[in-house]
């Protein structure tokens, strides 16, 4: 990550119809990426000639079927590939067992042999519960993902990580599952409400704050465009973003060497406050992930790791796009101190009933820190429950 500095004030793509591809350069499971416009009414044609005599069967919700699925539907179907597809409700409470369960029966109706393929087409909800059916369904089948929420695009298609949620904490059920094939239609986060893409900006931010400082200082100067989609500057936030993502996941596909963790960073606080919020529209993901930054730039700042005007700037600039950055700022009920840590321990990066957090030295140096005090952390947790 970094190495794309050099290029990151001038944008790459300013074409509206040029198409890009970044490689996910994995020993026996490389894909592409690809990050263009218009590839819904094209799928079928990509798809036939990537996946040859693969059929489709698509995994989305209600929303996004209701927006975008005829054109996909239509493209699959010219080339008889179309086996049918599952819509789920829309929301982060279908990231459960329930719903994994029917979504499986229902693709096994469809017909879905091994050769086949689960287009997994919405948000990350729809990708980590269809990339999770996909991984599972006849001991596995293959994915494409279609992202269509901007957190997709960036991030959550990317990768691998599959996965559902329970009382106990989030994702906690899962596989790595790879994408055959990723493919990211801008166009389609035109519809996407406000509150959702500034929830996904929040995964943009991350890549600059875990080792990006100049796209951190290039988003600070360009949100505005970003979020107006003006001037081919959301395209290249994508495309950096997506770059980033597929950097590190091959440098560390599952999370062993310390790389992947970074992509952590805000997330042990985070995932601890969707648990609470009862993975609800009360707290998005990413709106947690911005509270659970903030908490992250503060806790290095108080623990002399970090200069404090680097927290200052993470602070000023969640303020600036509008999320959250305070415990506070969830609506209703607020947890306890007690309640944040007993969530906090299921994190998938405890070791030894020892939790792991992603701090930083600054922005764009974030580290994992795998030996956290507990009575410093109790301490840190108290401050910011009560509201600092
Ligand atoms: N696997 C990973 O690496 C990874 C990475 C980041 C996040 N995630 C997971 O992703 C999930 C969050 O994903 P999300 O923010 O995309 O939420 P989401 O999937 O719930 O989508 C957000 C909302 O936008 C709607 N929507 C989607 N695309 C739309 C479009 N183009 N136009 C209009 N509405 C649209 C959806 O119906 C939904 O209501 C969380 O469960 C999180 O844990 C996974
Ligand atoms: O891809 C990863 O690795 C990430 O950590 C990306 C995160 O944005 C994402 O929310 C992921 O699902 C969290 O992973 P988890 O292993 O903590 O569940
Ligand atoms: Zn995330």
């Amino acid at each position: 990550m970094g190495d794309d500095t050099a290029t990151l004030s001038q944008p790459k793509s300013d074409k509206p119809n040029s198409e890009t591809t970044i490689a996910v350069d994995l020993p026996e499971r490389r894909y592409d990426i690809v990050i263009g416009e218009d590839l819904l009414a094209t799928a079928g044609e990509r798809l036939a000639a990537a996946l040859p005599r693969a059929r489709y069967a698509v995994v989305s919700d209600s929303n996004v079927a209701a927006l975008h699925l005829a054109p996909l539907k239509a493209s699959l179907e010219r080339q008889g590939s179309f086996l049918g597809s599952a819509v789920v409700a829309p929301g982060e409470a279908t990231k459960c067992f329930p719903v994994l369960a029917k979504l499986c029966e229902t693709l096994l109706d469809l017909g879905v042999e091994r050769g086949d393929c689960v287009i997994a087409f919405g948000g990350g909800v729809v990708g980590d519960l269809g990339g999770f059916a996909a991984s599972i369904l006849r001991r596995g089948v293959r994915v494409v993902q279609m992202p269509t929420t901007l957190l997709a695009q960036v991030d959550s298609a990317i990768g691998g990580k599959t996965g559902i949620d329970t009382k106990q904490g989030k994702n906690l059920i899962g596989t790595f599952h790879q994408p055959s094939l990723v493919l990211a239609d801008v166009a389609v986060l035109s519809t996407l409400s406000e509150r959702e893409f500034r929830a996904g900006y929040a995964e943009v931010a991350k890549y600059g704050l875990l080792g990006d400082e100049p796209f951190f200082a290039w988003l600070e100067q360009n949100w505005g465009d970003v979020f107006s989609g003006h001037d081919g500057k959301r395209r290249h936030a994508v495309e950096t973003s997506a770059r980033a993502k597929a950097e590190v996941v091959v440098a560390d596909e599952r999370e062993e060497s310390g790389r992947r963790a970074l992509l952590n960073l805000g997330h042990t606080f985070g995932h601890a406050l969707e648990a609470f919020a009862g993975y609800s529209d009360r707290l998005l993901h990413g709106e947690a992930i911005a509270i659970g930054m903030r908490l992250a730039f503060t806790y290095s700042v108080e623990h002399g790791l970090c200069p404090p005007e680097d927290a200052v700037r993470v602070e000023k600039h969640f303020a600036a796009v509008g999320l959250p950055t305070e415990i506070a700022a969830i609506p209703g009920d607020k947890p306890t101190t007690g309640e944040l840590l007993r969530l906090m321990a299921q994190d998938k990066k405890v070791k030894g009933g020892k939790l792991a957090l992603v701090l930083a030295r600054g922005i764009g140096q974030a580290f994992v820190e795998d030996d956290v005090a507990m009575d410093r952390l109790t301490e840190f947790l108290k401050k910011e429950c009560a509201g600092r």
